[in-house]
């Protein structure tokens, strides 16, 4: 039998609740973990010898792989919040399966991140320790946790993006022999770039780089 992971069981889809001082809690990039969200800067990515500047619009880019124009505006977004914005007036017309595979492609955008900024961002997931890792969220407590005391003190959400961090930080641990930094292309249809099939990701950012659109004018 194929073991899940904890992530991907149904049953593990209910509501966590986190003592925020006892977490490394994910909220602002320029907090001391702020490097484990999405929207830090200073990972950059390359996706079939395309550079891509966070992990946020690598993310958002997978919803639409049957749209290379879509995907082109959104990875050509210096900011990753305005990539996320981009993304947002196409939402309704996001790869059917979007609701189903999209832990599976935040888990390999996550490894992406890893493999190609092995050393700074393993040393920042392995200075997390053993400790629980959540994203503060203030309106989304699917892929984080939303405060829900006026004190602060107590966050509550099922924080798949903390939980998909510490399953990376667990592999990691265990990574002797450096076999996170290949990555797989995710096995589900339609696993699209800017109109061609995703490959494997490797450690080393080509110099011969493609840079988005958007850049060259
Ligand atoms: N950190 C953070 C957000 N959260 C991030 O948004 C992404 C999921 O987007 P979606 O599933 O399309 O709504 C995912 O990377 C999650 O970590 N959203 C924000 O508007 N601001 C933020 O500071």
């Amino acid at each position: 039998m194929i073991s899940r992971s904890s992530v991907d069981r149904p049953e593990n889809s209910q509501l966590r609740t986190y003592v925020r001082s006892e977490v490394v809690v994910v909220y602002k990039t320029k907090e001391a973990f702020g490097g484990l969200s999405n929207m830090a800067a200073g990972y950059p990515l390359q996706i079939n010898g395309v550079r891509i500047l966070t992990t946020e619009a690598l993310y958002q880019a997978c919803r639409f792989p049957h749209m290379p124009d879509v995907q082109r505006e959104i990875i050509g977004q210096h900011s990753p919040m305005t990539a996320k914005m981009k993304s947002k007036p196409h939402r309704k017309n996001s790869r059917p399966d979007w609701d189903e595979v999209r832990h599976k492609v935040m888990r390999w955008c996550l490894r992406v991140k890893l493999a190609q900024n092995y050393e700074e961002f393993g040393r920042l997931l392995l200075a997390t320790r053993s400790q629980p890792i959540v994203e503060q969220s203030r309106k989304d407590d699917y892929w984080g946790a939303k405060l829900v005391d006026d004190a602060g003190d107590i966050l509550v959400g099922q924080n798949v993006l903390g939980r998909l961090l510490m399953e990376l930080r667990e592999k990691l641990k265990d990574d002797t022999e450096g076999v996170l930094k290949t990555v797989p292309p995710l096995g589900i249809s339609d696993f699209m770039l800017l109109g061609k099939p995703i490959e494997t990701v490797t450690a080393n950012l080509s110099r011969d780089v493609q840079k988005p659109q958007s850049d060259m004018f």
